[in-house]
Formats: C-alpha cells, structure tokens, sequence
C-alpha cells in the first residue's frame, strides 16, 4: 500500500540563513502511529508545519494521499488535523463554540453529533458550555485535540501533546491515542517523553539539527541497539580480571566490587551459565546478580549524543 505521507528530499531555510531540514525521508503508513523524538530545535515543528502547510518548503516534496502539499493544499489540509504546542484559541469562546466552529474553518458541514463523540470521547461533554479561561490546562489542551478532530481528519499531528501536563492526563492522552488509532487514524506526535515513545509508538523516529538520524520499529530499535548487562555483586573485591575474561564483555568496575557482562544480541557470545561456571572455576564468587536492559532513553541519548 502507498504511504499516507511521502516525504522526498525535504529541505528548510528560514529567512536569516538558518537551515532548520537538511534533506528529510520519510514515509509514513496509513494507520501506524510515529513518535517523532529529537532535543529542542532540532526541526520537529518545522517538518510538521510544512506537511500542514503552514510553512513553505525550500526544496524537496511532501505528498499527501498522493496529493502535493503546496500545489493541492486545500485537499492535504482537511485530510490532516493539527494539535499544535500553544493555545491559540479565543478563552471568551465556548467549548462547543470553539470545537463546531473549527470544523467550518476546514470546510465540513455541521455535524453535531460528530462534535458530541468528539467531546464525549476527550471527557469534554460535561464542559461543552463552559468557556474555554473557566478550563483547567489540561482541559484546554484536550479541547485543542476536540479541535483538530472536530472535521474527521484522516492524519493527526500531535505537537507535543503532553508537554507540562500531570502523569493522569498524560496517560488520559495515551489512551484517547490509542482509541484513535483503533478508528483507523494515522498518529505523528512528536515528544521530549521518551517513555511516551516507549509506551504508544509502533515507529520511531530520531531527529536532530535537521536531520534524520534513523526511523525505525520501536521493538526493531530496542533489539538492534538496546543492550542487556549482567551485573555480578562480588563477595569478594578483585583487583584485576584474569586474562581468561578478557575480549569477551566482562569487565570489572574500578573499584573492584562489580563484573559488568555486556551481552549483545547480534553477537555469538558464551551462555550465561557457561560465564558463570567459569568464574567458579576461578575461585570467582558473587553475592548478588541483576539484568539491566537499555531502554529507548539510552539509545537516543547515544545517538543524538554522537551525532553532536
Ligand atoms: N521563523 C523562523 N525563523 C528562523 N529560524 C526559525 C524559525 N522557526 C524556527 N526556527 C529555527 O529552526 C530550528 C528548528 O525549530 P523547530 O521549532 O522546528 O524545532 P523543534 O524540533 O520543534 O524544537 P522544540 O522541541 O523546541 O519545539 C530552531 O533552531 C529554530 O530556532
């Protein structure tokens, strides 16, 4: 099947010179959802904008359903809805205001009963009269997502949905995500949570200064580059590791007290049990055992980390 969004070669000059995309690839699936991770300015935002078509591209396409996003804007745009990072809305207005009138801005026939699941479904229903200041910030933020979903959007863009909200709310999201992606919906969000990728993701993506640096399956990445520790609590400290260990994964910490065993799942390496047998064979003994798997944390803070 085609991608919902192909992205060829996708490139960003601001005005001042600054080079915010160097040249972005991506596809994304009709119904997957992708976490977009990367530290701050590193271009999230922008890719975003222009796949909305809120900013100009300087080089490259972005299709849309195999519409291109500047020559045939008015198709792309109704197709996506855009849950962005600031409130921009009129807090005088009325959620039910607020939520019907937006639908209308993209062009779609009053649908109220669509406008009621949307709020039933975002915990919003019992609030439809309120105004949008009488909303605690984690109200208003569901009412942006009532928002972009308020004219049956095939795409979602979530810009940081949970940014500053309490651990609730946050796993409220996650749940209306998911909710979404059960109705058919293509979900791109990007997020500083790393555990929020972890938790909602089925690809990630990894960005920084402009660039692409991988966008992969989640579980793929965990496999490929998350490693796994055997760490071995001495009964008794050493001062250096017999000759027989080395070259293998096992090294000792400086202080003596702990064997590190990195085990890497693309290498051939001794079973466990054989490492263990072998340290007993060397009068080597542990008071204690622990496993220690890097978690998606590690394997982004080594990449953005090397690519700096
Ligand atoms: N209108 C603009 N003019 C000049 N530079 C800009 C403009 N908009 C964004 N930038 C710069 O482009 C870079 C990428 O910004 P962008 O907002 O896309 O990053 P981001 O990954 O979304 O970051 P954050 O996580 O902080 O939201 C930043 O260095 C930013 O300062």
């Amino acid at each position: 099947m085609a991608p919902i969004i192909s992205i060829r070669n996708l490139t960003k000059s601001y005005a001042n010179g600054f080079v915010a995309l160097k040249g972005i690839d991506l596809d994304v699936e009709k119904g997957e959802i992708l976490a977009l991770l990367g530290p701050n300015g590193a271009g999230k935002t922008t890719m975003i904008s222009i796949v909305c078509g809120i900013v100009n591209p300087t080089g490259g396409e972005v299709l849309v359903a195999g519409h291109d996003v500047v020559k045939d804007f008015r198709a792309t745009r109704t197709m996506i809805g855009l849950v962005p990072q600031e409130l921009t809305t009129d807090q005088f207005e009325t959620v039910w205001n607020t939520v019907s009138f937006s639908r209308g801005l993209h062009g779609k026939k009053p649908n109220p009963a669509h406008i009621e699941k949307v709020l039933r479904d975002l915990s919003l229903w019992n609030r439809k009269d309120n105004m949008l200041r009488e909303l605690s910030g984690g109200m208003k933020r569901r009412v942006l997502i009532a928002k972009a979903l308020s004219h049956e959007p095939e795409i979602l863009f979530l810009d940081e949905p949970t940014a500053g909200v309490d651990v609730t709310l946050r796993k409220d999201m996650w749940r209306v995500v998911e909710r979404l992606r059960e109705s058919g919906t293509t979900i791109i969000l990007t997020t500083h949570y790393i555990e929020e990728a972890e938790e909602i993701a089925d690809r990630v993506g990894v960005i920084n200064g402009g660039e692409l640096l991988l966008v992969e399956d989640k579980t793929a990445l965990m496999t490929k580059l998350g490693r796994k520790q055997l760490i071995l609590e001495l009964a008794e400290p050493l001062d250096r590791l017999p000759d027989c260990f080395s070259g293998n994964g096992l090294s000792l910490e400086p202080d003596g007290n702990r064997l590190i065993y990195d085990f890497d799942a693309q290498k051939e390496q001794e079973s466990i049990a054989a490492l263990l047998t072998r340290l007993a064979a060397q009068n080597i003994h542990f008071k204690d055992l622990s496993t220690r798997q890097s978690s998606l944390e590690d394997i982004f803070v080594a990449l953005v980390g090397g690519a700096r």
